[in-house]
């Protein structure tokens, strides 16, 4: 039977990257996707601004929207301090279960919490099942649709505290011009655009950063 692409993308991580070394990682899969076939991995552009983002904040609770195979996953816990957490939402189970593998290769396991389920079914129970108050910073990188609604979602269940981070993957392709209209206009957010390209090509897309003032 034929394999998927996140299977090969899992393959190439096992051949080509060391167990235990989360940067090998990265860059096994941004070989893979430069060399071999493309997916929709923030990539190594992007996410040398994701990495600045993160460091900078220096969260202990982090969650991200959208896990796909685990890249960005990887990427934000290879830079979390030692008791961090680091809870990401897949929906798809396939890409779930790759993503598990890829994290466990990685090494950063005992960082990441990966939740398979829809966003909307699981924000609003984030205090009850993880015991989770606030998040420092959320990436948002799931249905370009759904950025908004679920922003306004954590607001409502007060996930978001003054000077929480909202960074958002893809806000010029796909696009997400509900968000951005949004973050950009209300009087909760300062909100900061990072030119950027989409992952593995030349095409414009970028990341909005928003702090959420309370
Ligand atoms: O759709 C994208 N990403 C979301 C996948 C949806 C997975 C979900 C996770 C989840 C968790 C919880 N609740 C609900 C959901 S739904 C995406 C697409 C492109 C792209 C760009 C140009 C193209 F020509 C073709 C694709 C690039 C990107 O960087 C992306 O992130
Ligand atoms: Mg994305």
């Amino acid at each position: 039977t034929q394999s998927t692409r996140p299977q090969r993308l899992l393959g190439a991580v096992q051949k080509n990257a060391t167990r235990g070394d989360p940067r090998s990682v990265v860059q096994a899969i941004d070989q893979f996707c430069r060399q071999k076939e493309w997916a929709m991995n923030v990539g190594d552009e992007k996410g040398c601004i994701l990495d600045s983002v993160v460091s900078e904040v220096n969260p202990a609770t982090v969650l991200e929207l959208g896990t796909y195979c685990g890249y960005s996953t990887v990427r934000i816990a290879s830079l979390l301090p030692p008791h961090a957490k680091l809870i990401t939402l897949e929906f798809n189970p396939d890409f779930a279960a790759i993503a598990r593998q890829v994290i466990a290769w990685a090494g950063v396991e005992d960082k990441v919490h990966l939740v398979e389920g829809a966003s909307g079914d699981w924000i609003p129970k984030m205090t009850e099942q993880f015991g989770v108050k606030t998040f420092d910073l959320v990436f948002l990188d799931h249905w370009k649709d759904r950025y908004l609604p679920d922003t306004m979602l954590m607001e409502e269940c007060g996930l978001l505290r003054k000077g929480s981070i909202l960074l958002a993957d893809n806000v010029i392709c796909p696009g997400t011009p509900d968000y951005l209209e949004y973050v950009r206009s209300s009087l909760r957010y300062e909100s900061q655009y990072f030119k950027s390209h989409l992952e593995y090509t030349k095409v414009e897309d970028g990341l909005e950063k928003s702090v959420f003032l309370g």
